[in-house]
């Protein structure tokens, strides 16, 4: 069974958008100096994506500077929990597992220095390396498969649909959320992701620096036009081609009940539109388990 870390104390303040911020809101005791905040680390199938049902270990850091109100990885980004970890630890782990391919993930993986360096000691090692982010950050690093994330206006956390202004219940990772009176939500984050979440210059960066795929999180057709627009904003500004079927629409649903809701519809705008469609495999066969 994979092996998971978290650490259990109060819940930080929202976490900033720099790492330096970032670690001022994090524990000093026990972080190496080339280390990174590690919320999970655990053997999976790749389960969204052109890699689809590709063997994988998955390296997820915490910590995000957007706030979707759907984030299906609520630990790494509204409540972010994690232990430090060693580079040296983190390949040890991964070497553990049979597997040639590496998901970084988050959290926001490229907010962090010292995933770049993970990066270059897997290139270093002849892994293959897919990076999920949300595109707001370009790093200077290998990476053979940039899964780009670009948040749409409808993953915006307005006060009706901050996560912190549930009534506490079981997370969605089955695990009991501490949230008191003082975090509660009440759109406080809504301006700082509107304001963050679209980056067009990391963007072009991103596509022009490396292997590329858009996964856009699908709500419903209301999406599309701002996906249409973007995308002719990209391909104006990119020297590199960004073709139809770089384009992913991905039903959002961090559980089988809501894909089930999102999943036809998305797949059906994949098809008018020309572009793929991507499931989500670690859903249907796992749910909303950690560590799947
Ligand atoms: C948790 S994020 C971490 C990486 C990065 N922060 C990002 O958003 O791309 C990993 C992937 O899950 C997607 N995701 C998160 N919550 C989701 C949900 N409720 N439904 C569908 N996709 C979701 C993100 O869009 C991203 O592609
Ligand atoms: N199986 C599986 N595939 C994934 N692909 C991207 C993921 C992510 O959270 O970034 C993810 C994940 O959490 N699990
Ligand atoms: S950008 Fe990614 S990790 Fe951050 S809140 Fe959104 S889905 Fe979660
Ligand atoms: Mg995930």
């Amino acid at each position: 069974m994979p092996v998971s870390h978290s650490v259990d104390r109060e819940p930080s303040e929202a976490t900033n958008s720099t790492e330096n911020e970032h670690q001022n809101q994090t524990d000093n005791d026990d972080r190496p100096d080339d280390g990174l905040p590690i919320n999970e680390l655990f053997y999976s199938l790749q389960g969204e994506g052109t890699l689809a049902g590709v063997p994988s270990v998955f390296v997820r850091t915490s910590g995000c500077n957007l706030r979707c109100w759907f984030c299906d990885s609520y630990h790494t980004s509204w409540e972010p929990t994690h232990a430090w970890m060693s580079l040296e630890e983190i390949l040890a782990e991964i070497e553990s597992y049979d597997a040639d391919h590496v998901v970084l993930t988050g959290g926001e993986p490229l907010l962090h220095d010292a995933s770049a360096d993970l990066l270059s000691e897997l290139d270093d090692r002849g892994y293959h390396t897919t990076v999920e982010t949300n595109g707001t950050i370009h790093r200077d690093a290998p990476i053979d498969l940039a899964s780009i994330s670009p948040k749409l206006e409808s993953s915006t956390p307005t006060p009706e649909r901050d996560p912190r202004s549930e009534i506490p219940e079981e997370s969605r990772n089955g695990e009991r959320r501490s949230r008191g009176a003082a975090n509660r939500g009440d759109g406080e984050w809504e301006q700082r992701h509107e304001s963050a979440r679209l980056d067009l210059d990391a963007l072009t960066e991103l596509v022009e620096t490396h292997p590329f795929q858009l996964k856009f999180v699908v709500t419903d057709a209301d999406d599309m036009p701002e996906i249409l627009d973007l995308l002719a904003e990209l391909r104006d500004a990119a020297t590199v081609p960004i073709r139809d079927e770089n384009v992913l629409l991905m039903p959002e649903g961090a559980t089988r009940e809501r894909l089930a809701e999102t999943r036809t519809r998305t797949a059906e705008l994949a098809m008018e539109h020309g572009f793929r469609y991507t499931p989500r495999l670690h859903v249907d066969l796992w749910n909303d388990a950690p560590e799947t």
